[in-house]
């Protein structure tokens, strides 16, 4: 257990993966039930300055779906690939997220969806929640939705929504919308969420914290009930949170990663966070190539960090062990 002010230090796994995956621009992450981890990119499509219109509506659709794999499964020990899947399915892939069945529950913010997805490599779908390329904000379309979590123990999913809406929803696991909530209702949690982009329910405390990206902070919220409980906004994000992710380990630890801001110019980097004192223990970055766009992170079991970049369309590993280096 981390002792109260023990520092703690990650450091990159420059060696990983052994093998390119060929990766386009990786927008999630999540863990499957082998503790394997699973890897959500773009294949060959752009998000670009001219993917959607005012209307926030999609204008590639004359490209088609993505015909590469666009869900990978990877030994988190090497990085080869176990299994691959997500082929003729999406147009611009967000959101990732496993829930206890081992099955994907996605965003596609082209088709402003959620979407249930088997694991079993037959990507049958098993539910989609809002209507294809419709976006909307009622309680059965989105708005560039961006993620997805599952409170394990209700088995009731969250959906932050999203781009252009500023709201998380609560489902049944079953797709029955339940309710909703913008940011905390009281004094200076008014501000509404500019853009919910990173989910995370907390097992140990029945809680959900989103990275409300462009308020550069990171919110939590009762899930039974959306009752704001805390908010942390740091100088060091430099304005924008990206992602976060959260391990019940001592009082619990928030990873996150922040963005480039127009206004700040602040380092990429990812931050280590106790989750009671809010304090920053550490942060960290990739040794020899930067950060371009970190756009989600998970955390194993075993204390392995994983970093998906959207800019630069790799993944990074870290570790807390010290690196045994070849002298
Ligand atoms: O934020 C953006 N993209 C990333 O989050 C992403 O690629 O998910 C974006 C916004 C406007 C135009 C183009 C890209």
């Amino acid at each position: 257990l981390l002792a109260k002010g023990q520092d703690y230090h990650l450091e990159q796994v420059s060696a990983w993966p052994q093998s390119s995956l060929q990766l386009g621009q990786v927008s999630g992450l999540t863990l499957d039930s082998d503790s394997n981890l699973v890897i959500f990119h773009r294949g060959d499509h752009h998000w670009g300055a001219d993917s959607f219109n005012s209307q926030a509506r999609y204008q590639q659709r004359s490209l088609g779906t993505i015909q590469q794999s666009t869900i990978l499964v990877v030994d988190p020990a090497q990085g080869n690939i176990l299994k691959a899947s997500g082929r003729d399915m999406f147009y611009l892939p967000h959101g990732i997220t496993t829930d206890k069945k081992n099955n994907y529950w996605i965003t596609d913010v082209a088709l402003h969806q959620v979407l249930k997805v088997s694991s079993d490599g037959r990507d049958r779908m098993l539910l989609a929640l809002g209507e294809a390329f419709i976006p909307g904000s009622d309680n059965n379309h989105f708005c560039q939705p961006t993620d997805v979590a599952v409170d394990t123990e209700t088995g009731n999913i969250f959906v932050s929504d999203g781009y252009c809406n500023s709201r998380i929803l609560k489902f049944s696991a079953d797709g029955k919308y339940l309710s909703e909530w913008g940011a905390g209702s009281s004094d200076r949690r008014h501000i509404p969420f500019r853009i919910p982009h990173s989910l995370v329910f907390l097992p140990d405390r029945q809680e959900i914290c989103v990275a409300d990206r462009e308020n550069g902070r990171i919110q939590c919220f009762i899930a039974e009930t959306g009752v704001f409980v805390k908010e942390i906004k740091k100088e060091e994000f430099g304005g924008e949170v990206f992602a976060i992710t959260y391990s019940p380990v001592g009082d619990g630890l928030i990873f996150a990663v922040n963005g480039e801001s127009p206004y700040r110019s602040a380092p990429l980097r990812g931050f280590v966070i106790d989750y009671s004192t809010t304090d920053i223990l550490d942060t960290f970055n990739p040794e020899k190539k930067e950060f371009k766009m970190p756009h989600d992170i998970v955390e194993t079991s075993d204390g392995i960090v994983f970093v998906g970049d959207a800019g630069s369309k790799s993944v990074f590993k870290f570790t807390t062990e010290k690196l045994h280096r070849s002298v």
